[in-house]
């Protein structure tokens, strides 16, 4: 288990991270979230003892990092692939590192076997391409076969099978009762592989949630439509109270509707439907509205219908990006 109390990290006038409070729990892919710059790895730093926070506490199982005996065997972290000696094997860089925590030299072969790296384990690692480092890496993380596990964006620079292999290596771990802690600035990524979401924006905590229940709460459903009597089809949406949203190509978006609702009204009207769908908006449109803030969809909406106040109202043109501070505005 890893506490997070009041963690606060400023550089100079910028805080990075902003009073994090949160824990992570054994048994579950716990993924970290937030845009470039959000504050991910200033909060993993800071968990590792690499950074001092400038206020707050974390805590591992209980104890301050450097309170741990042996820091390997409790808590094993990918941070930086690159910070392994480049003029070094694969094998004597995890060699030297099973030494100082006095970790079997019989384990150094078997994260090598476990992250693929048996057959360059005696090639420097300078010669490695990104996602060898990778592997490199999680091998290293995986040494002390510790109960907490750290990856910062782990799937960087691997090919789709690797992906896939650490995905299911996360899930695995976590299966056997250990805590993982993933960071990510990608959200389909996270759909796949989290259970847990904890969810920052400029070093704030905007979410710590499942994910079933961060899509249920953050994701849009809505009901899309298209008809070839369209104007009709407007009318009687209004007409039953209905605001529907232009979404190109003819198609309407209705919100708070269900597909019999609106396969009903229709019907009543005699109006011909091309299309009936129930939407959910993905995880990525989550995300964009939570880092966002609340998009204000209707709000900021253009008539494009006419002036007969019967009007579609135009989503907005493009959402803020990823960071933009405009949350709850
Ligand atoms: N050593 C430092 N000195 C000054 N500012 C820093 C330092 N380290 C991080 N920052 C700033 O703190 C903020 C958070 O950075 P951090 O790297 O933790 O974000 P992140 O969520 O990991 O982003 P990314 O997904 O891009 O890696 C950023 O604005 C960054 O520029």
């Amino acid at each position: 288990m890893i506490e997070l109390e009041g963690l606060t990290k400023r550089f100079g006038t910028k805080t990075a991270v902003d009073h994090l409070s949160f824990q992570v729990r054994p048994g579950v892919v716990t993924g970290f979230l937030g845009p470039n710059g959000a504050g991910k790895s200033t909060t993993m730093r800071m968990m590792l003892d690499l950074d001092n926070p400038t206020s707050g506490t974390v805590r591992i199982d209980g104890k301050h990092y450097r309170e741990l005996q042996e820091p390997l065997k409790y808590i094993g972290a990918l941070l930086d692939a690159k910070a392994m000696h480049g003029g070094r094997s694969a094998y004597n860089n995890l060699l030297c590192l099973a030494q100082s925590n006095r970790i079997p030299a019989s384990r150094v072969g078997e994260v090598l076997d476990l992250v693929g790296l048996t057959a360059v384990a005696r090639k420097k690692s300078k010669g490695f391409s990104l996602g060898m480092g990778q592997r490199l890496g999680i091998a290293s993380a995986l040494l002390g076969d510790p109960e907490i596990l750290m990856f910062d964006e782990p799937v960087n620079g691997l090919d789709p099978e690797g992906i896939h292999w650490i995905r299911n290596l996360m899930k695995a771990l976590a299966a056997e009762g250990r805590t993982i802690f993933v960071s990510s600035h990608l959200m389909s990524e996270m759909a796949l592989t989290a259970d847990h979401l904890i969810v920052i924006g400029q070093g704030k905590l905007l979410a710590d949630t499942s994910m079933a229940d961060f899509i249920q709460q953050n994701s849009r459903s809505y009901v899309r439509l298209r008809s070839p009597q369209r104007e009709q089809l407007l009318d009687a949406l209004h007409a039953n109270g209905f605001t529907p949203v232009e979404a190109g190509g003819g198609t309407l978006e209705v919100d708070g509707a269900t597909t019999e609702k609106l396969g009903e009204l229709a019907a009543e009207n005699g109006l011909v439907l091309h299309e009936l769908s129930a939407q959910r908006a993905s995880l990525e449109e989550a995300f964009m509205q939570m880092t966002a803030g609340a998009v204000e969809y209707h709000a900021h909406g253009t008539n494009v219908h006419g002036a007969d106040g019967q009007g579609v109202t135009a989503p907005p043109a493009a959402g803020p990006r990823w960071g933009d501070t405009t949350k709850g505005a």
